[in-house]
């Protein structure tokens, strides 16, 4: 049985005390996290502020989107995870698209050249470096309590320290680009585009968030295949509509609204099997 997550914090490795910053004023630590979203909502049911960022040195039951665990290694990948208790920040498709336009900006800012792949992976080439999966905490009414985003970007991982069945389709910033890179400095850089953003959304709405979305993205205009569907789905990916679903054109010239769910880049020529709405 762990300590309560309070007990186990410790000194930040990067830049905390930031009052200038609108998230990651305070930044708390962990050495080793099971998952740092189930923790941060933990910390935030127990009253953590808007804007705290917890990060660890290790996590080792780290979380990913649709059930799936993520792989990280000490030292070589942040993983990192944010409370947003205000709105318009606390809804989940906006933050789900926000945290894909901050951490793109970053990642690019760092002389990356980097895409985002619907809804919010980021990708060098064909290959993951950073996944995002955002959470959303209720009240015991039901309504959203506040979201965790949290992220897991690869830094300084080499291609075989991945595990089997990833080699091949992830990468790290150093595997992709032969650099060296910290840490610390790669979580600034996160910390101090996600603030922009953040308050970006909160002064001028939604819209400018969707269009950075839209510039960073790699999806629109590709084929993509929807993996998780009920029925099966592949078209050419043509918008991202307002509330951030991904709008797909099957074969047959029908558009399908695709709100959740993994979906794949399919490199032509592919068999474009259709389903009507
Ligand atoms: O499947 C994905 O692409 C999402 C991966 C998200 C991983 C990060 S690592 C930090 C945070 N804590 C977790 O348990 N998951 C997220």
């Amino acid at each position: 049985m762990h300590a309560p997550v309070h007990d186990r914090l410790v000194a930040p490795f990067c830049s905390a005390d930031r009052p200038d910053r609108r998230i990651g004023r305070t930044v708390l630590r962990i050495p080793v996290a099971d998952s740092t979203n189930a923790m941060l909502i933990e910390l935030g049911r127990a009253g953590a502020v808007d804007g705290t960022v917890l990060v660890a040195d290790e996590q080792v039951a780290g979380r990913g989107k649709g059930e799936r665990s993520w792989f990280s290694s000490r030292d070589e990948s942040l993983c990192v995870s944010l409370l947003l208790r205000r709105a318009p920040g606390r809804d989940l498709s906006k933050a789900t698209l926000l945290a894909a336009v901050a951490l793109h900006e970053a990642v690019t800012r760092l002389g990356v050249p980097a895409a985002i792949k619907w809804p919010n992976d980021i990708l060098i080439g064909d290959r993951k470096v950073c996944g995002i999966l955002a959470e959303a905490a209720a009240t015991a009414d039901g309504d959203v309590d506040f979201v965790v985003v949290g992220f897991g970007l690869n830094v300084a991982i080499v291609a075989e320290t991945f595990p089997p069945e990833l080699r091949g389709i992830a990468t790290s910033l150093a595997a992709a680009t032969g650099r060296t890179f910290d840490c610390a400095a790669v979580l600034d850089a996160c910390l101090d585009s996600f603030s922009t953003w953040v308050a970006v959304l909160e002064d001028r709405g939604f819209a400018p968030i969707a269009d950075a979305w839209r510039r960073g993205t790699s999806t629109l205009g590709r084929r993509v295949v929807v993996s998780d569907s009920a029925v099966p789905l592949a078209g050419t990916a043509v918008a991202l509509a307002d509330d951030g679903a991904l709008v797909l054109r099957d074969a047959a010239g029908h558009e399908h609204l695709v709100h959740s769910g993994d979906i794949s880049h399919a490199r032509p020529p592919i068999a474009v099997a259709t389903a009507s709405r």
